[in-house]
């Protein structure tokens, strides 16, 4: 079979069979770069328009026939994979195809994510997905929902699982808020500025917009929240602080990249009073199990708080039972290749399937 995967890399006799799904985007090209340098070629690419899938007629998935995408036809074709693990990685925010995991996991297709949507939304939903992966015998994995390729859910389903009683999971969760408070301190840079610099780093949602209404931490907070053991925590039910200036809500991306700078001295002028008090702004999460509460949102921090030594980065504080003082995992949250390994590594894991 031509355009197969391969089989070295899953240290068993079957092979990963993967189709990428948003291949074209930020994350989807480093994880087509990262599959190769490991030798594991896909199966499928998947765009919002058209798809390739693999034939007997290619050696090379980039040559085969790019036909209207549709994932009945997607999801059959990796089920005909004789000897295969038929794996799907979800590199999109798209909404819509996140609606094909529940069927997909059903019929023993594994599902990789980066993609937070559904695993954020409504708490049903999310444990439909829990019950489907069983039925289907198969995978759901999703680590680079949260602090991109950083061992943080992996971490906490370990802890949990070995016994731990996770008492708070707290800290910076996203890349880009982090490297745009920390341009803005000081009056190093404007907010627009920041944002740009952070758009073309790889660091922001598709609309950057979902990263500065705090919309991202919000979602990655209540996946921490569900994978540390909480239940009923609804992002609807959740107080999020937006830093999107109020006229710039409804525009399209563009108009709101063009439109942020006529805001920066609004930016500027929070910032310094901040700073005239002794403060540098940060914005943070913090996911209490034992008082049931998750709050995310600006705060304000003194000079030697720890936050203020993490640049850029994401930086996650586990406090359990047994760690006291926390265990902190911390490194970059965002970008392309961090993210992509991380898919990359979860992918690998599939290679293992449940019994
Ligand atoms: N950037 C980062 O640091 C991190 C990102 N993530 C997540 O990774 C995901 C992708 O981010 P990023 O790569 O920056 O996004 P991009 O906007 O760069 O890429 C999105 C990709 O999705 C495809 N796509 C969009 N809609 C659909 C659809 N309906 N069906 C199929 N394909 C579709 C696009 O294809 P087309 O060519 O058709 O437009 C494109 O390939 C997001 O969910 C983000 O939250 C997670 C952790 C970190
Ligand atoms: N936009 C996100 C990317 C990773 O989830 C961020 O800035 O953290």
């Amino acid at each position: 079979m031509a355009a197969s995967s391969s089989s070295s890399c899953s240290g068993n006799h079957k092979k990963l069979v993967v189709a990428v799904i948003g291949y074209t985007g930020g994350v989807g090209s480093c994880l087509l770069k990262a599959m190769n340098k490991i030798g594991l070629e896909p199966y499928a690419l998947v765009r919002s328009t058209t798809m390739k899938v693999g034939s007997n007629n290619n050696n090379n998935i980039h040559d085969e026939k790019e036909v209207p995408t549709n994932y009945d036809e997607l999801a059959e074709s990796l089920l005909q994979q004789r000897n295969g693990i038929p794996v799907i990685a979800d590199v999109t925010a798209s909404a819509s195809i996140q609606k094909h995991y529940q069927g997909w996991l059903t019929k023993g297709i594994s599902v990789v994510a980066a993609n937070k949507g559904i695993f954020a939304g409504p708490e049903t939903n999310y444990q439909a997905l829990l019950q489907a992966a069983e039925i289907g015998k198969c995978r759901l994995l999703h680590e680079t929902t949260v602090g991109a390729g950083l061992p943080i859910l992996g971490t906490l389903q370990g802890l949990k699982a070995s016994s731990h009683e996770i008492h708070t999971v707290e800290g910076i969760l996203s890349g880009t808020l982090a490297f745009v408070l920390g341009q803005v301190a000081n009056g190093k840079s404007s907010l627009s500025q920041a944002v740009k610099e952070a758009k073309a780093l790889g660091y922001t949602e598709p609309d950057p917009r979902d990263d500065l209404n705090g919309m991202d931490v919000a979602r990655k907070a209540v996946i921490l929240a569900r994978l540390a053991g909480m239940n009923g925590v609804e992002l609807d039910k959740m107080t999020i602080e937006s830093l999107v200036p109020e006229p710039l809500k409804d525009c399209n991306v563009e108009e709101f990249m063009d439109k942020l700078s006529e805001h920066d001295a609004a930016m500027a002028e929070k910032v310094a009073g901040v700073e005239a008090a002794g403060g540098r702004l940060h914005y943070a999460a913090k996911v209490n199990v034992k008082d049931n509460k998750v709050e995310v949102g600006l705060l304000s921090c003194e000079a030697s708080h720890p936050f203020n030594n993490a640049g850029p980065d994401n930086m996650i504080a586990i406090t359990t039972n047994f760690y006291t003082r926390p265990l902190v995992v911390q490194g970059a949250g965002a970008g392309g290749d961090v993210t992509a390994t991380g898919v990359l590594a979860n992918i690998l894991e599939c290679a293992n399937q449940p019994a």
